[in-house]
């Protein structure tokens, strides 16, 4: 590194440095609102300054755009992070909205994986299984969803379908007043439901995108949308459910992740329990099909899932 370029990233943010919440975020580059409500792309200082939706700034103008001179101490950060690269998806958020629907059938892998991202970092994940219209696939997957419902997180069911859009009224309710993440696999209907919360949301997107000069496809940023006009309740739509690293917890720290096997390792034998073979778990008296006597309020899917990450978590890394 240069000594230019590191006395730039060491200078102090001068009185001037202006408030600002990062709306939009596209690779280093992002779109800064200020409170009265104008917005401007800015560009980091430094790494130290790199910022993410929903991240506090100050800022400081240059000719047409500016520069994020730091970020204020952050109340969480959601991020996935696999062997390679850390993805943070945004920052300070209430709660995360897992979306998923009754087809195309979702992965409990990448809903546990979201679900254990949001736990490690004391964010609230709420679930929304849309198109209820499709009553049978519907049915289907409302169960697999039980489990889910059994160890405390809230599940609402949704359809998009015709006006009334039964379930809508209930997920807004949720929604209001909070800062809420929107994730979910293709073609569960998320744009349909942002569009529906937020009007005009896609040409804003692309607004967001074109200004940021990303000249992809508009979903390959992440964006801030106020749902109401005195600014309280948010919404933040991102990409990249996909391959939902969790590369940086530890497996020992797994069952306290996952609130179902959370409710039973006081129950083991061993202090140091793993809950994988040892006799006198807690956790595996309590997996639908182990042995007796059980309340089987573990699921058995569940159960692979941990014992799936706890490897995959476990292997050194192959680089
Ligand atoms: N039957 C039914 N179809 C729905 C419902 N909501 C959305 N869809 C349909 O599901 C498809 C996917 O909807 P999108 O809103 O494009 O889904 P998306 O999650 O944004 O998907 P990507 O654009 O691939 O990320 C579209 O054909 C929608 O019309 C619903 O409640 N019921
Ligand atoms: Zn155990």
């Amino acid at each position: 590194m240069g000594r230019g370029k590191a006395a730039a990233a060491g200078a102090p943010a001068s009185g001037t440095a202006r408030a600002g919440l990062v709306v939009g975020s596209h690779g280093r580059h992002c779109l800064v609102e200020t409170p009265d409500g104008e917005r401007r792309i800015c560009h980091p200082r430094g790494k130290k300054s790199q910022a993410v939706v929903g991240d506090r700034v100050q800022w400081q103008p240059t000719a047409d755009e500016g520069t994020i001179e730091r970020v204020d101490e952050r109340r969480n950060l959601f991020y996935r992070q696999d062997e390679i690269r850390t993805k943070s998806f945004a920052a300070n958020l209430d709660q995360i909205l897992l979306l998923v629907a009754a087809e195309p059938d979702f992965s409990e892998h990448q809903l546990t994986r979201a679900l254990i991202a949001a736990e490690a970092q004391h964010i609230r994940a709420l679930i929304v299984l849309n198109k209820s219209d499709l009553a049978e696939l519907f049915g289907r997957a409302w169960e697999r969803l039980a489990p889910y419902r059994r160890m405390g997180y809230a599940v609402l069911p949704l359809s998009l379908e015709g006006a009334d859009a039964p379930g809508l009224a209930a997920v807004e309710a949720e929604l209001a007043g909070r800062t809420t993440l929107i994730l979910g696999p293709s073609g569960v209907g998320k744009s349909t439901l942002v569009n529906r919360l937020v009007p005009g949301a896609l040409a804003q997107t692309g607004e967001i995108s074109q200004a940021l000069n990303s000249g992809r496809h508009t979903t390959t940023t992440t964006t801030w949308y106020w749902m109401d006009k005195a600014a309280g309740t948010a919404l933040i739509d991102s990409p990249g459910f996909q391959e939902f690293g969790l590369n940086h917890i530890e497996p020992t720290q797994l069952p306290a992740l996952m609130p179902d096997i959370a409710a039973h390792t006081g129950e083991c034998r061993f202090y140091n329990c793993t809950h994988r073979h040892e006799p006198g778990c807690g956790v595996i008296a309590h997996v639908e099909g182990a042995a007796p006597p059980s309340d089987a309020d573990i699921s058995a899917m569940r159960y692979r899932i941990y014992n799936e990450l706890f490897d995959e978590l476990s292997r050194p890394p192959s680089y």
